[in-house]
């Protein structure tokens, strides 16, 4: 990857304030010391042009094969949307909950049965939600095999993801983050120490995550 543009995505974070530090909450109810909002980056448009132009050069690295794109429901929509464009390949997006009004589809866009996808992620903690969006791609007949995350919180994410069956692709770690910070004297080793201990203890790996995501 283009380090010099790796880093200055880094620096870009931390600017737009995507790295936060203080007492936050995770879906699961975990208390967690620091939370990387990457959402933010939908109103930095050269940052999200710089998320779509990294996620391709790990596509490019790994030789990744894929016929459609799908950002993970709805954080990651921006994000899948930049890659799309930087790779000129099509995109569809998951839905949530289908609606009772209109084409009522949880899958929108054109694909066709057995089509590759590639899912993107925004940030992953322990990957419940590419977990999630690989098993409903699944039950409409996408083949989803790999994944690319922006951030990995380094909370066993990877691990899970792969137990599925989803190749699991990261732009930067928590560590990568966090040390970039450190070394821009943003923070200092006791944080990004205090906080990598907190990351690595409640990590969670699971043999098989169960999401009962088994009907359409
Ligand atoms: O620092 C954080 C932590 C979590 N998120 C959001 O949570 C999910 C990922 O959690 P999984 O356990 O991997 O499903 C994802 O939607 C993130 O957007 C976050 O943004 N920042």
């Amino acid at each position: 990857m283009d380090r010099a543009e790796l880093e200055s995505f880094m620096d870009n974070l931390y600017e737009i304030g995507s790295v936060k530090f203080g007492e936050f909450y995770l879906s699961t109810g975990l208390k967690t010391p620091v939370y990387f909002d990457l959402r933010l980056i939908v109103s930095h448009p050269k940052v999200l042009q710089q998320a779509g132009r990294l996620i391709k050069q790990i596509i490019e690295h790994n030789k990744l094969n894929f016929e459609i794109i799908c950002g993970v429901p709805y954080g990651a929509f921006a994000v899948a949307t930049a890659v799309s464009i930087q790779t000129d390949k099509p995109m569809v997006f998951k839905r949530k909950e289908v609606k009772d009004y209109g084409c009522k589809k949880m899958v929108e866009g054109v694909y066709k049965a057995g089509d590759s996808c590639l899912l993107i992620e925004d940030v992953v903690v322990y990957g419940t939600s590419i977990i999630e969006t690989s098993e409903a791609l699944r039950l409409y007949d996408l083949n989803v095999t790999d994944a690319v995350t922006l951030l990995d919180r380094q909370q066993g994410g990877p691990e899970n993801v792969k137990e599925n069956n989803v190749n699991f692709f990261s732009v930067i770690k928590a560590s990568d983050l966090l040390e970039h910070l450190v070394k821009r004297g943003k923070i200092n080793q006791e944080k990004m120490d205090e906080i990598m201990d907190f990351l690595k203890t409640h990590s969670f790996q699971a043999s098989k995550i169960t999401t009962g995501n088994n009907e359409k």
